[in-house]
């Protein structure tokens, strides 16, 4: 029975909401749909003061709105306070360069703030269950995230004034699913749950079969490794903040010292721990193109023989090693220097304003919907080593679906990019300069992909900004 499920899970990690008001954040597909009701049958038994709050994202036209009514008619029915606010997300990611599953979550958690205020409300609970804990752990593993974000989703956590609690990541899919048909209830589907081109279906729909068979109850396992490593992170952390204090030599908003001797003496979990955290003390918000290697090369420096070493990270941040000191600092004058670098296989190349060039040899099945920070080519003889280099008098290339060439200086004039960036910005080239790409704003005719057969190889270029390109952010869903 689901209901004892959840009981036992909370009782496990001697967690209450009882005699509490909870907000339910319900998108009115099958799983907050669920926690609704199933947090509305509870609601005498454990004293709750049930709220609701909707969004609508606006991104599917009548179909959202249909959605939204459909929640407000579910909450009318049983009485149930229900708040909704109409959000042009569309229009926010334009603003703020945010991809859409990021503009959409901040969007939402703003108006749950606003709405815990209004009535008073310290819980928010939400429908995520235990297969998108799988996913989610599985996919930033993938990915290469460090630290506590390896955790997945926390079952609680401080939000605004309140605590944030997902009761369901106790339960999997088909759980939810059950419960919804035992109730009659008629969840509305979301039909980008089903599309390839998002990297969350594809974990769901290849990888999660597999693992159930392996063990119908593998979404415990995830949930208590979840758990496990959080708490050791956190205890991680607590004693790298303590040693840390003996390495820093000098701490100001913009740049951290360290003594390296000092440094290189702590354990290595927490070295790499003190790294993370100096960056993200520094970065405020970690910037998207921040990746494993720029921490790498980081450990490179520290312990190399030579006294000396400059690495340049995203939006201008310096880390330079002089004799036994390393500092971290953010310089004024970035994306101003030329650079020419080869690209010869796959992999992440650093450029020296921070940014990253990622190169993927695929199969076209894969990648459908290219953003203009992606590139897919088709792998023929000349397309390696790739250039990527800033701009030179006389640049010239073909744009995708036009005839003739033009000139690169017209472009930038033509695409309104300010004469500060022109310098810096990165230029694709194939082995014989011929330019292919000039990443965020066009693709030439050349090796560009058109149409191909399943089994040819292609190549996928991501090209990773925080600000050249107004900040991109690397991965969707
Ligand atoms: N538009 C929305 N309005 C209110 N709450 C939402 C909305 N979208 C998502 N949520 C909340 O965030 C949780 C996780 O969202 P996510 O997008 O990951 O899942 P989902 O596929 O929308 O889940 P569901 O099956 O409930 O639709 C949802 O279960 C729900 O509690």
């Amino acid at each position: 029975m689901l209901e004892r499920k959840v009981e036992a899970f909370f009782e496990k990690r001697q967690f209450s909401i009882k005699n509490q008001g909870i907000l339910v954040g319900v998108s009115g597909g099958p799983d907050s749909l669920a926690l609704l009701h199933f947090l509305w049958s509870q609601k005498d038994k454990w004293n709750l003061q049930i709220w609701v709050a909707h969004v609508d994202h606006m991104f599917r036209g009548e179909e959202s709105e249909e959605e939204a009514l459909f929640v407000k008619r579910f909450c009318e029915n049983r009485k149930i306070p229900f708040e909704m606010t109409q959000i042009d997300i569309p229009a926010h990611m334009e603003k703020s360069g945010l991809s859409s599953q990021v503009a959409a979550r901040e969007c939402r958690y703003a108006f749950f703030q606003e709405v815990m205020d209004k009535n008073k409300l310290s819980y928010l609970a939400l429908g995520h269950h235990g297969d998108d804990q799988i996913e989610t752990i599985l996919m930033r593993l993938t990915r290469g995230s460090t630290g506590k974000a390896r955790a997945g989703i926390p079952f609680s956590r401080k939000f605004h004034n309140g605590v944030l609690v997902r009761p369901f990541l106790c339960l999997n899919r088909e759980e939810i699913e059950e419960y919804c048909r035992l109730h009659q209830l008629e969840p509305r589907r979301d039909p980008s749950n089903e599309k390839d081109v998002y990297s969350r279906n594809r974990f769901r729909k290849y990888m999660l079969p597999f693992l159930r068979k392996e063990n119908p109850q593998v979404h415990e396992q995830f949930q208590r490794f979840s758990e496990e490593l959080e708490r050791d992170e956190a205890f991680l952390i607590q004693l790298t903040e303590e040693r840390l204090e003996s390495v820093i030599t000098e701490k100001t908003s913009t740049r951290i010292s360290i003594d390296i001797e000092a440094f290189n003496l702590m354990p290595l979990p927490l070295q790499r721990r003190g790294i993370q955290l100096i960056l993200n003390y520094l970065y405020k918000v970690r910037p998207a193109s921040l990746s494993a290697i720029h921490i790498e090369k980081i450990f490179f420096i520290l312990k190399s023989p030579h006294p000396s070493g400059t690495l340049d990270f995203p939006s201008g941040l310096k880390v330079v090693r002089s004799y036994q000191e390393c500092y971290f600092q953010f310089h004024t004058h970035k994306n101003q220097t030329s650079y020419k670098l080869e690209v010869n296989e796959p992999g992440e190349v650093i450029l020296p304003n921070g940014d990253i060039l990622t190169l993927e040899i695929l199969r076209d099945d894969v990648v459908k919907n290219m953003t203009p920070t992606q590139h897919l080519l088709y792998m023929e003889e000349d397309v390696l080593p790739m250039i990527i280099r800033t701009r030179k008098n006389g640049d010239r290339m073909t744009i995708k679906g036009m005839n003739g060439t033009k000139k690169l200086k017209n472009l930038f004039i033509d695409e309104k990019v300010p004469i500060h960036k022109r310098n810096g910005w990165p230029v694709v080239t194939d082995r014989n300069d011929q330019i292919i790409w000039v990443p965020g704003l066009k693709k030439s005719n050349l090796y560009t992909v058109h149409d191909c057969e399943a089994s040819q190889r292609i190549i996928l270029l991501t090209y990773i900004s925080n600000d050249l390109l107004g900040g991109t952010a690397k991965h969707e869903k």
